[in-house]
């Protein structure tokens, strides 16, 4: 962390000393197989697989090193235009996610710093609109049924796009509506009429209500008892009570409980201990014990362990009190008084309710420690040398095909990880933050969220100023 020795244009040794494992014989599998299950030898392929491409990189010049490390900006931007414009028949599949299609591919943009033709921003804003349903939320397509990861995906990329026909297109009112409609009894939310309970359904409402500036107690109530039911024995959180732990829930579940401001409830130090361990030898994350590695947990888990640079005070306390006490701990304070919530270290006043505004106040007064948890660094190796496309477009490994999911959660990843030595979430990285050229580096996101911080700004203005004239 503080002492990870990195630089643009000398590569840490520490990176390239990861104990990689050698290849494995193809006679070892034959020796013993009944001690193979199908997911160990995948593993083993994939460490091959990935060995392999550290030992180029370890043997190539600096020159050549310089390139392998470099981000492919133009490839990508490339990529990303040809799939707003046209995609292929192998897209059906995806026809009951087409908003989510827009957030990967306008937010993988915005990552990279580009911006869209007012001619496309249009046609996308008519698009979603045609995607909302009259009794609210957004659908996966025109005329489907609204769903709140559709919805989520909807009201960022609206967000994104940032101008006031795309923000003023969302019908907030009737967005919560049906946000109160997929709420259920035990506090949690199901994804779409009739559908199922989970905590992703739980950060899809509560992050659009929390950004759109339309959270109140209704929505919450209850929630976090739900969140917290589903922390496993292993620390990370599963998908609901009873389940095993995976990244993709652990960031939801986690962010939620930030969002409403009752994340102290979560026992965050075995949290950021199952989610560390996470981080293999391939310097990737996979998204749950013996698992493989995956480029898109790279913002599953590096995100996580980002917002956890700003909760560590809270962990820490939890470190002095015994589990059983955190349940105690009441949500304006603790039993001695003091408040476990987000650190304010200029004491300014916090805001006016609970859970109110939180995800402006946790990036403007959050103290974030400037060390990351994780092995930063190395994540960008894994980002750019594994799941880099060099025509364009990220991968979940080698070996895997590039997809738009991918691209946009491998370079969320690869964010997170470049301002992970920030001590505020906009600051330009030090040189030892990054690997490879100073170029690479990409727009700051907001991590509860994942939209650019720039466009959270955007948005915080035009829907918290809304409320203060008393538009809603
Ligand atoms: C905002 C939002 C909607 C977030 C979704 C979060 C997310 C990625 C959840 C993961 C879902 C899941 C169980 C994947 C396991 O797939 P797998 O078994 O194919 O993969 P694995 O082997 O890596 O676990
Ligand atoms: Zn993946």
């Amino acid at each position: 962390m503080e002492s990870s020795p990195v630089s643009s244009s000398s590569p840490p040794s520490s990176v390239f000393s990861f104990d990689l494992p050698s290849a494995p014989h193809s006679s070892d599998h034959d020796q013993q197989p009944s001690l193979r299950t199908v997911t160990h030898l995948e593993q083993l392929r994939v460490e091959e697989k990935v060995a392999e491409i550290y030992r180029i990189l370890n043997d190539a010049s600096p020159h050549t090193k310089t390139i392998m490390m470099e981000l492919w900006r133009d490839n990508h931007i490339l990529f990303l235009s040809r799939g707003l414009n046209q995609l292929g028949p192998n897209f059906r599949i995806l026809d009951a996610s087409r908003p989510w299609l827009c957030y990967w591919i306008i937010h993988s943009m915005s990552l990279l710093g580009e911006s869209l033709d007012i001619e496309v921003e249009n046609s996308i804003i008519e698009f979603l609109s045609h995607c909302e349903d009259k009794q609210g939320g957004y659908g996966g397509g025109p005329g489907q049924m609204p769903h709140l990861a559709t919805t989520y995906a909807a009201v960022n990329t609206l967000i994104t796009l940032g101008s006031d026909a795309a923000l003023s297109s969302v019908n907030r009112d009737s967005l919560h509506k049906f946000l109160l409609r997929m709420k259920d009894s035990s506090g949690a939310f199901r994804m779409h009429h009739a559908g199922e309970i989970d905590v992703r359904a739980c950060y899809t409402a509560i992050s659009v209500a929390s950004i759109l500036n339309i959270m109140d107690s209704e929505l919450v109530v209850g929630l976090g008892d739900y969140i917290i039911r589903c922390q496993t024995y292993e620390g990370g959180i599963a998908g609901e009570p009873g389940s095993e732990a995976h990244g993709g829930y652990t960031f939801c579940g986690l962010a939620t409980m930030v969002l409403i401001d009752e994340v102290d409830r979560l026992h965050l130090p075995s949290l950021i201990d199952w989610v560390v361990f996470r981080q293999g030898v391939e310097c990737g994350f996979q998204g749950r014990t013996n698992k493989l590695v995956d480029g898109c947990y790279s913002f599953w888990q590096g995100g996580s362990l980002s917002l956890i640079q700003t909760l560590l005070p809270i962990a820490e306390k939890q470190t002095q009190s015994p589990l059983t006490s955190i349940e105690h701990q009441t949500l304006e304070g603790n039993s001695d008084g003091s408040t476990s919530q987000v650190q304010n270290p200029e004491n300014e006043d916090m805001g006016t309710e609970k859970g109110d505004d939180i995800g402006f106040r946790f990036i403007r007064m959050g103290t974030r420690v400037a060390a990351p948890l994780f092995h930063s660094v190395a994540l960008q190796q894994y980002v750019l040398l594994c799941s880099q496309v060099l025509e364009g477009g990220f991968k979940d490994k080698p070996g895997a095909h590039r997809d738009y999911y991918h691209t946009c959660y491998c370079l969320s990843g690869l964010c997170v990880s470049q301002y992970s030595f920030s001590k505020t979430p906009n600051s330009p990285p030090p040189s030892r933050a990054m690997l490879g050229p100073y170029s690479n580096l990409l727009e700051p996101i907001h991590p509860l969220y994942n939209v650019l911080l720039d466009k959270f700004y955007r948005a915080h203005e035009f829907f918290f100023g809304m409320k203060k004239r008393g538009t809603i």
